[in-house]
């Protein structure tokens, strides 16, 4: 039977859109959002109806008939950890995201979209590999302080997705590989894949990491906490350091990757120089990555949407390619791999799993 599959990606400097016949993707729209627009919601949950109204707007002037879907795919947000797979969208799910249990980010946004296009048509709604999928060995989950455990927040689905077609343009399983993927979006993730499980990886939200498009990532805690305690900046203002407004910038007064590009080109130094800086660390994380494999790693893989500029590529290239063949899979396997994942399940060859 042919099923027709609404698949919503929201992330922090996008939403995407696609229509799916069964595997095949009939129509997308990548809706670029200006921060300016962004930044006037306090809290995600804020967005829910711009983000909604965009989508609705999009399918309208599609002529896509809503009546004529069998389910509704959304990016799965910031959750309990849980394991690799298909979730049916239920309340529990719902009300943790409502609430933010486990923190802001836009990916929290596409359970409850694809629910509520989902619930008036009487089909169901999914999330496939949420941003908490975790897989981290014992050892990856310490800090040095004894109160502050690591946890898995990572673009799961890409990094999986992109990781299983390299595996197959390698002609091997995936979980025959180690590999390190690292994807370069408005956040930044480098995991460490051993034959199929991300035993580690950075957290992309909470300053662990390289700095990104728009994440100040990893810095030193003696100036921060300095900073926290100076009676200067509020918490929303030290969070906003560190999530939206750190990182590109917080330099170059954009986060995006084209349009910092273009400056570069135009012989823009500090865009060069942060640029540099941004890559260097990213190649940081990817040589710390080859010490948890152990020095056993069978490809470098960087995708999302800087893997598609050259200069990012070839910059980082050049520091870690003596590790491992360096792969580009530039953007991302997102949308094939929700709807793949929803299909899975309907096609009763992977069971769905139940948030609790
Ligand atoms: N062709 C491109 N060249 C340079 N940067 C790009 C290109 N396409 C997207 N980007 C940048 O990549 C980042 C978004 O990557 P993406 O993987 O789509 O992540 P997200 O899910 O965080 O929105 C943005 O900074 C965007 O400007
Ligand atoms: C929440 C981790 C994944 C992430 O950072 O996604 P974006 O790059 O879309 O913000």
């Amino acid at each position: 039977m042919t099923q027709l599959l609404l698949i919503i990606n929201p992330g922090s400097t996008s939403t995407k859109v696609a229509l799916f016949e069964n595997q095949t993707q009939l129509i997308k729209k990548t809706i670029n959002h200006d921060p300016v627009t962004l930044k006037q919601f306090k809290r995600m949950i804020d967005q829910y109806d711009f983000r909604k109204q965009t989508i609705l707007d999009f399918l309208k002037e599609s002529n896509v008939n809503l009546n004529h879907l069998t389910a509704v795919v959304g990016r799965g947000g910031l959750l309990k950890p849980l394991a690799s797979g298909t979730y049916l969208v239920n309340d529990q799910m719902k009300q943790d995201l409502q609430n933010a249990i486990r923190g802001e980010h836009a990916s929290n946004l596409g359970a409850l979209i694809a629910s509520a296009i989902a619930e008036p048509l009487h089909i169901p709604a999914y999330i496939v590999d949420p941003v908490v999928v975790d897989e981290m060995h014992d050892l990856a989950r310490y800090t040095g302080m004894k109160d502050i455990q690591r946890v898995s927040t990572f673009h799961a689905l890409n990094q999986k997705a992109v990781a299983k077609r390299a595996a197959l343009d390698m002609g091997k399983p995936y979980d025959s590989l180690n590999l390190i993927v690292a994807h370069l979006g408005g956040g930044i993730s480098v995991g460490s894949h051993q034959k199929g499980k991300v035993i580690d990886v950075n957290n992309a939200l909470d300053g662990d990491g390289p700095m990104s498009p728009e994440r100040s990532g990893s810095v030193p805690l003696g100036p921060l906490y300095r900073m926290c305690f100076s009676g200067q900046y509020t918490l929303d203002q030290i969070k906003r350091m560190n999530y939206g407004e750190g990182g590109m910038v917080a330099y170059l007064g954009t986060n995006d990757g084209i349009e910092i590009m273009k400056k570069i080109k135009s012989g823009d130094e500090l865009a060069s120089k942060i640029h540099e800086v941004m890559c260097y660390q990213i190649s940081k994380e990817i040589g710390a990555a080859s010490t948890v494999l152990k020095g056993q790693v069978d490809a470098i893989i960087l995708t999302g949407g800087f893997a598609y500029n050259t200069l990012t590529t070839d910059l980082i290239k050049s520091r870690v390619d003596f590790i491992a063949p360096v792969l580009i899979y530039p953007g991302e396997d997102e949308m094939l791999a929700l709807a793949e994942g929803a299909l899975r399940v309907i096609h009763h060859e992977e069971e769905v799993k139940v948030y609790a």
